[in-house]
């Protein structure tokens, strides 16, 4: 029987070997390797829902789920840098949420409470790793941003309705920001040629994921506040 955990580490296995590849492949292959990495964030999205509707939830992959999502990230934003897409910055504010996020999972772990990912934190892990392949096959092959842009909005709105985002508030969430990000989008790519609108794709990538980043990374430290500042003042 296929457990959440097995999905997990073949995504694991997925970004290691698209990782890889991306220096060694030449460069007529690179499209594949975009494929690879969003194969490798669909297949959360389906962990996730396995491990919901199966009653197949451990602490472990409670744990492990969000290491292997930094891992995915880490991999597409070294790519991503090496490539001119994303500013380095960018990588050094999402690693420290990250650390931050993992830090206070570790306080709360020493008082014995295991949290799963908030509903921000997984519509962040939504909204970083599809837009961001993207951006990439964006940069690779200069598809028409606008039709790149419906293909993953329509993706993310049915992912949301088939695999998970059962949750109202994520629900909620989730249409918010894809009206939002619609907007934004035909706004950007008719006011300016869409040859031209990398940058500002780019920027609006950047505003949505860090705004989620944030949010959902302050939410952990809040909900772990007590513990961080009695486990602080104590010898
Ligand atoms: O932000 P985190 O650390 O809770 O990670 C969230 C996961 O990536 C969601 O799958």
């Amino acid at each position: 029987m296929i457990k959440p955990n097995h999905i997990t580490l073949f995504r694991l296995f997925l970004i290691f070997i698209a990782f890889v590849s991306w220096y060694l492949v030449p460069p007529q292959y690179y499209l594949y390797i975009g494929v690879l990495f969003y194969i490798a964030f669909l297949l959360d999205a389906v962990d996730g829902w396995l491990a919901r509707t199966k009653d197949l939830k451990t602490d472990f992959g409670k744990y492990f789920d969000p290491i292997v999502d930094y891992i995915g990230f880490l991999a597409l934003y070294v790519i991503s840098i090496e490539m001119g897409i994303l500013p380095i910055w960018f990588v050094f504010l999402a690693l420290t949420r990250d650390f931050l996020a993992t830090f206070a999972r570790q306080i709360l772990n020493l008082n014995n409470i295991v949290i799963e990912a908030n509903v921000i934190a997984k519509l962040k892990a939504v909204y970083i790793g599809y837009p961001l392949v993207g951006l990439y096959w964006y940069k690779l092959y200069g598809f028409s941003s606008q039709w790149l842009f419906i293909v993953i909005g329509l993706h993310i709105l049915l992912e949301g309705r088939i695999f998970g985002y059962s949750d109202p508030l994520e629900n909620r969430w989730n249409s918010i920001i894809l009206c939002f990000t619609t907007i934004a989008v035909i706004t950007l790519t008719t006011l300016r040629p869409a040859s031209e609108s990398l940058s500002d794709l780019t920027v609006l990538f950047i505003l949505i994921t860090q705004s989620l980043i944030w949010v959902s990374g302050i939410q952990y430290l809040w909900y772990a506040r007590e513990y961080i500042i009695q486990s602080f003042d104590s010898n």
